[in-house]
């Protein structure tokens, strides 16, 4: 097969703006006798960065998991662009997966490769006939995108900063032009300069690429700069979705005490002093 603009988007419904991307109904995951979801509900609309958040061992990570598929869920159903994605099989599901992009939290980087060969992986898992002058090509337009400069291309993770291999992450995760992100604790280990600058790099992406961000995060700081709605984890489901100020009218304990502790005000004066 050959790599074309046609190859990249084949097949699929269009979902429009607003529209749901991913619709999860009535989940349950368990290990063993630990139920970590039961009757989670979620949606997330086209176009929007929904932050996820909530307590630590919530079962944020592997809510992520379940709905690219790395976890097979006890119950429920996950649709993604419309597409169920509980018993696809792995051909099948091959169309849907190369849809979006993901950004494991510490980055998942292979460290026995280079930056670009780690941008070039899914390229080559999905588009085996692509010839090396092109993956060099689309590896160094990913790896500047991501705000990397051009000479982190060969070098290896363990040479980078933290902050630099988020970006090597997040350049793997834009490699096949994906509409749809997820995020997994991207500013996490990051000082705080580094954290903003990644929430803007992630915010500018998203408003130049139209893509729907799926945003695990313990960072206030990046909740109150670029989500559009925040969804909250706890008693195994999502409990609420929406805006922060919607979020803040709610009488919920662990909803009050995360944002309007003693963190959560000082992202909000942060904010306001960034507003000017
Ligand atoms: N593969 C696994 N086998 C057994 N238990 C698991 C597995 N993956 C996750 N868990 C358990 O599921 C629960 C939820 O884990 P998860 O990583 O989703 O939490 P989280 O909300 O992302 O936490 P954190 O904010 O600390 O990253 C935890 O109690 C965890 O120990």
């Amino acid at each position: 097969m050959s790599f074309t603009e046609t190859d990249m988007t084949e097949d699929l419904p269009e979902v429009a703006e607003g529209d749901t991307l991913i619709h999860v109904r009535n989940l349950k995951n368990s290990f063993g006798d630990q139920v970590v979801h039961q009757g989670l509900d979620l949606d997330v609309r086209k176009g929007e960065i929904l932050g996820v958040v909530g307590g630590s061992g919530t079962g944020k990570s592997v809510l992520m998991r379940s709905i690219i598929g790395l976890q097979t869920p006890d119950e429920g159903e996950i649709s993604v662009f419309g597409q169920s994605m509980i018993g696809r099989d792995e051909t099948d599901a091959v169309a849907i997966r190369k849809r979006w992009g993901v950004l494991f939290q510490g980055g998942a980087l292979f460290s026995t490769l280079t930056v670009a060969e780690n941008v070039q992986v899914p390229l080559r898992e999905f588009y085996p006939d692509i010839k090396a002058p092109l993956l060099d090509e689309i590896a160094a337009f990913k790896v500047t995108m991501s705000g990397l400069p051009a000479e982190a291309g060969p070098k290896y993770p363990a040479e980078l900063s933290g902050g630099m291999r988020k970006r090597a992450g997040l350049a793997r995760a834009l490699a096949l032009d994906p509409e749809l992100l997820f995020l997994d604790e991207p500013t996490a280990g990051l000082d705080p300069i580094g954290a903003a600058a990644f929430d803007e790099l992630t915010s500018e992406l998203q408003k130049i690429l139209g893509l729907t961000v799926f945003l695990i995060t313990h960072d206030l700081d990046t909740l109150y700069a670029i989500c559009d709605r925040v969804a909250v984890l706890a008693d195994k489901k999502v409990i609420a979705v929406g805006t922060i100020d919607e979020l803040l009218a709610l009488d919920h304990p662990w909803i009050q005490e995360y944002f309007n502790g003693p963190r959560g005000r000082a992202a909000v004066a942060a904010k306001q002093k960034k507003k000017g």
